[in-house]
């Protein structure tokens, strides 16, 4: 298990062109995709899953310092680069950038998104989509007036692993649906106090950030949208009190299903020497028992899907029975033989969304309903906990 993992981690992140599915030759022309901003998380989120997909190009990078921008590009092997304060913009006008990946601070989704759609880009939109509801809409009515596809990177929800999840609640073998636990935490310091996700003009807190994917994952694996936030508790972060530095939130769900999530950009160190170890759960509990996924945001690192039965023992008590799963790839052809066990969650979802352009059927999408419905819940859940909403955007299309 352990040799396996390693070489499914190197694959991942040192992935060899040999390693490539569809030949070049069978391949269509490939897509020039534009990157906004030198983001950190660019390189796993589209660099990397691109070198083994024969149909994306990363082409050009803007950063908002143009030194910045060439370092980034020459570490990437990136062709082009645009810098200083009209960097972004030039990168839009880049004719020969046919796909943008947005990459921003939050707060700052909505203004590129809007502008790239205008220059006529497809766009792949960093999580969470905006700081509103409102801009998530007027994004995807933008790409749909334009003929545009426009996509929220969850990208989690494109792999084997939570798949299966879902596929297990849905087959009825655990009986009716009863409650679903997510959370996202990690131990404090990890994130710096500078960081992006602490600041409030740049669509900061913990519920933007993790709590998107916790609120996701629980509207994912229901397959509705809660009915009332029940309560909602947040930890304001030191540097900003309108900024969360946690959040927990409870939900009424139709059919009486109970939600809760958690999410945490720092949890306190036990007696200020041990960090807390990070959550990244989703615990389904049903009639007929649980199934808990461990590690549902990044499962190609390594995860375990634990699913425990109840029965009746012979004595007329209830025993259990558990087993473990672990689903790196679509066993069942879902994907015509495409998927490895190294692809990333991104890669996963690099070969959808291409999909998507090039007028193929995608395995799974994130559609512009599911986005939409989780930028309100995160409305309401901010609402619900006195921090109010994100601040909206400034910035008007003309
Ligand atoms: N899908 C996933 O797994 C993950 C998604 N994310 C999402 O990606 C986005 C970026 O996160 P991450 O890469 O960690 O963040 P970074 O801080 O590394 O990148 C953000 C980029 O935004 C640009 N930027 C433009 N204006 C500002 C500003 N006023 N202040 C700060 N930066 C600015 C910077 O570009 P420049 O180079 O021009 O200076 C910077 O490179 C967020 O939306 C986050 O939620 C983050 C991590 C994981
Ligand atoms: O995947 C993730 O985990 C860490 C977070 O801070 C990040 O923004 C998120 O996308």
């Amino acid at each position: 298990m352990v040799v396996s993992t390693i070489k499914r981690l190197y694959n991942a992140f040192f992935p060899s062109t040999s390693l490539t599915v569809q030949s070049t030759e069978t391949a269509s022309r490939p897509l020039k995709f534009g990157i906004l901003g030198a983001a950190a998380i660019a390189p796993p989120a589209l660099i990397i899953p691109a070198k083994t997909h024969p149909e994306v190009v990363v082409y050009a990078v803007a950063a908002r310092d143009v030194k910045r921008a060439e370092v980034y590009a020459q570490k990437h092997g990136i062709e082009k680069f645009y810098g200083g304060a009209e960097g972004y913009q030039k990168l839009l006008d880049d004719p020969e950038v046919e796909v943008v990946y947005n990459p921003l601070p939050n707060g700052l989704h909505y203004e590129w998104t809007m502008k790239a759609l205008a220059a006529g880009k497809h766009v792949l939109l960093e999580k969470p989509a905006a700081d509103t509801a409102e801009e998530t809409r007027q994004m995807f009515e933008l790409a749909e007036k334009k003929n545009l596809v426009l996509m929220e990177a969850f990208h989690y929800r494109f792999h084997p692993a939570i798949q299966r999840v879902k596929a297990i609640i849905d087959s009825g073998e655990l009986g009716r649906l009863k409650s679903i636990e997510n959370k996202l935490t990690t131990p404090a310091g990890f994130i710096k106090k500078d960081d992006i996700r602490f600041n409030l003009s740049l669509g900061g807190g913990s519920l933007m950030d993790m709590g998107c994917y916790t609120l996701n994952c629980l509207r994912y694996l229901s397959g509705t949208n809660p009915t009332q936030v029940l309560t909602a508790v947040a930890s304001p972060s030191t540097s900003d009190s309108k900024v969360d530095r946690s959040m927990t939130a409870t939900f009424d769900l139709p059919n009486d299903v109970f939600g809760s999530i958690t999410c945490d950009l720092g949890v306190p160190w036990r007696f200020g020497l041990i960090p807390a170890l990070p959550q990244v759960s989703s615990t389904v509990e049903c009639e007929g028992g649980q199934v808990h996924i461990m590690n549902f945001v990044l499962p190609t690192l390594y995860h375990t899907i634990k699913v425990t039965k109840k029965k009746s023992g012979n004595d007329g008590k209830t025993e259990t029975e558990t087993r473990i799963e672990q689903v790196y790839n679509f066993a069942d052809g879902k994907m015509e033989g495409k998927g490895e066990d190294w692809w990333l969650t991104y890669r996963y979802q690099l070969e959808a969304f291409v999909d998507k352009i090039k007028g193929r059927t995608p395995q799974t999408w994130v559609s512009k309903e599911d986005s939409v419905a989780n930028m309100e819940w995160i409305e309401r859940v901010y609402a619900k906990s006195g921090l109010g909403a994100r601040p909206k955007s400034t910035f008007t299309l003309n």
